[in-house]
């Protein structure tokens, strides 16, 4: 329904078109956040006021911003006799099968980008050379470590991977770029684009990942890969006698996505494996009499909630480090009334009061589920990763700060692969996830993306070498593009922000602005996505970019929201008592580093939360309850 009476000069001009499409209810909900955001506000409120204001955007986007792609079959199933997390992902929405499953179209957030550049304008690698590449290594402080980076590369390998064509394309980079370029040029496949049922978009891609939270970086997306990886005994994973992965004869790790790994992201597979196992042994204990599909199901449910949990409300709370953020992510789980009330009294009010997790039926919001082109476009943070990886020696007994000293240094390159598989096994588990808990990671910022991935050899899908090495930062800016993702400006305004004028509203850098200038001219709409989510001036205690946040907005709390096992069937029949119980005591990755490692934290982390660097102080004690803390 149109309303047009408040298109007013209060509204941006560009976003009127937006606003026409609202009701009258969401038209002066728009009017509240747009104001604030005219004032550029909502971060500096106290946290009520600032979920205040998250709840209304939310609320927005999951009315204006979830786009199906493709068609829906129908098809419905016994949702009692599917009471498990399948190895494609399917029969997880009550009323149709595929639905989430593997090999299912992404979604959008917004209409395709009606960008009228082509797809080398500017040129990728001159957006590369000029703007990406890393100049001198920018950090995030105390705040995010390696641990953290890996955890992100290993929730993106549960979630999402595009369907590459056979056919391939060539990037030559320019006469005057290329001297300066590792690649002068390089090949890569295509992203494979099929017809749709969708009436905005013709073509559409395909998510070769489950994009449910169901824990398929270690279980696989298909009944291939789920065999791979199962011992068939006791419900158990496979793993090595020194804790880490697996190897085939070649040296590819054995784990459920293998594509592009590095070691960071292999110990955390292999840290995953421990904790399912564990599950299975505990379960075992209380369930004697169940078989070993019955036990791996049951520990596939608990360990993927514990994933799930570590990334809502410990994870998103060490990278968008505000008051508001810890609010809201404790609300998305336990709700409103928090953790204490839920416990004893179960999930007895609506999503704000009483949290996502344990809704009694799903909520899509009348979108089928599924995660988007837009979400993977602002998941494009390979800045985080350094150039090298700092060892430290965990046998030394001088230990300032519970921080052992450096042993050596070593490029990051050599832990890519399988050289990375066989440099971990000899630096085993435990020294190797103490340097990388005192080891910061890098910034996502403008001009710090790792040289390394200018002449990186990607993976295929199997884990094995491709032959021709890539330029990952120019590769990313065609990507975008090629998938018809809206750049930047275009972008904010799908988002109902305010769009940028000028690069100076933008960012403060004055070098920045003069390598814009050079590469786009004055033209703020010609602006990709990816240089602009990583120019824009950071909100306090941000790792990313407002603009990327937003997206997480929606998705993070739809990840949740609109899965059977977090909602309906999260509850004791289910997940058995001793599995929930399991879940609900986990409350952060310390818990699981931990439990298979008992004596690490207490003699190498001095922080409160794993993903910070482990020598920095622990979060201050603060006597004023959460909701009524102040402006920061
Ligand atoms: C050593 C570590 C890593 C390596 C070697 C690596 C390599 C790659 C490669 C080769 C691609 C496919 C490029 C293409 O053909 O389009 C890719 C995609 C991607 N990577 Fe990474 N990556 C690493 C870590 C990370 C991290 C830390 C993140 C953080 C969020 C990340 C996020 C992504 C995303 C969002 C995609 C796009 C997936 C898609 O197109 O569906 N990666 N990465």
């Amino acid at each position: 329904m149109g309303f047009s009476l408040f298109s007013s000069t209060f509204i941006h001009p560009q976003l009127k078109p937006l606003v026409a499409q609202m009701t009258l209810l969401d038209t002066l909900l728009f009017y509240v956040i747009h104001f604030v955001d005219k004032l550029g506000l909502w971060h500096r409120f106290p946290v009520f006021l600032g979920l205040a204001y998250l709840g209304i955007r939310r609320h927005l986007h999951q009315r204006y911003n979830l786009l199906h792609v493709g068609g829906v079959n129908g098809h419905k199933y016994d949702t009692q006799e599917f009471a498990y997390r399948t190895a494609d992902g399917t029969c997880n929405h009550s009323s149709d099968d595929l639905i989430g499953s593997q090999g299912t179209f992404f979604g959008r957030n917004m209409p395709p980008s009606t960008s009228k550049y082509g797809l080398l304008d500017p040129h990728p690698t001159l957006v590369a050379s000029k703007l990406l590449e890393r100049k001198d290594f920018k950090d995030t402080g105390k705040q995010f470590n390696m641990i953290a980076s890996s955890w992100i590369q290993f929730m993106i390998h549960d979630w999402i991977d595009h369907l590459e064509d056979t056919e391939q394309v060539e990037i030559r980079a320019p006469d005057e770029i290329s001297s300066g370029c590792p690649l002068k040029s390089f090949k890569f496949h295509k992203t494979k684009k099929l017809s749709t049922c969708s009436p905005y978009l013709k073509t559409g891609t395909l998510n070769t990942r489950t994009p449910w939270w169901d824990g398929s970086v270690i279980y696989g997306n298909d009944k291939v890969g789920m065999r791979r990886v199962r011992t068939f005994k006791d419900g158990k994973l496979k793993i090595s006698a020194d804790g880490l992965l697996e190897h085939d004869e070649k040296g590819i790790p054995l784990s459920g996505d293998v594509r592009n790994c590095w070691a960071g992201f292999s110990l955390l597979q292999a840290l995953f494996v421990k904790e399912h196992n564990a599950v299975c042994d505990m379960l075992k204990v209380h369930c004697p009499n169940f078989d070993d599909e019955w036990l791996y199901r049951h520990a596939r449910l608990v360990t993927s909630a514990v994933i799930a949990k570590i990334h809502t409300i410990d994870w998103t709370v060490e990278l968008l480090k505000t008051d508001t953020l810890l609010a809201g992510m404790r609300i998305n789980w336990y709700g409103f009334l928090g953790k204490r009330f839920k416990d004893m009294f179960g999930h007895i009010c609506g999503p704000i009061l009483s949290g996502l997790v344990g809704l009694r039926k799903p909520r899509d919001h009348e979108v089928p589920y599924s995660l988007t082109e837009e979400f993977v476009s602002v998941y494009r943070m390979h800045s985080l990763l350094p150039d090298k990886i700092v060892l430290r020696d965990i046998k030394s007994s001088s230990s300032e700060n519970k921080c052992p000293p450096i042993l050596e240094e070593v490029p990051m390159g050599e832990f890519v692969g399988k050289e990375g598989e066989r440099k971990l096994s000899k630096i085993g588990m435990e020294q190797m996830l103490v340097s990388m808990g005192h080891q910061v990671s890098g910034a996502v910022a403008l001009r710090n993306y790792p040289s390394w991935m200018r002449n990186l050899v990607a993976h295929d899908v199997n884990g094995e070498d491709r032959p021709d090495p890539i330029d990952m930062a120019a590769l990313e800016v065609y990507r975008d593009r090629e998938r018809r993702v809206a750049p930047y400006n275009e972008f904010r305004r799908n988002l109902l922000m305010i769009p940028i004028g000028k690069w100076e509203d933008l960012t403060d850098d004055e070098i920045v602005i003069e390598a814009l200038r050079e590469v786009y001219g004055d033209d703020v709409e010609k602006l990709d996505l990816l240089v602009g989510l990583h120019a824009e001036k950071k909100i306090k205690g941000f790792a990313i970019s407002e603009t990327a946040f937003f997206i997480f907005l929606l998705i993070a709390s739809r990840r949740l929201e609109a899965d059977r096992f977090f909602t309906t069937n999260f509850n004791s029949k289910t997940y058995t008592e001793k599995g929930l119980e399991w879940v609900n005591k986990t409350e952060n990755l310390k818990d699981v580093i931990d439990r298979h490692f008992p004596e690490m934290t207490k003699k190498w982390m001095r922080c409160s939360s794993a993903f910070s660097v482990w020598d920095s102080m622990p979060h201050p004690i603060n006597y004023i309850p959460l909701y009524l803390r102040p402006a920061p």
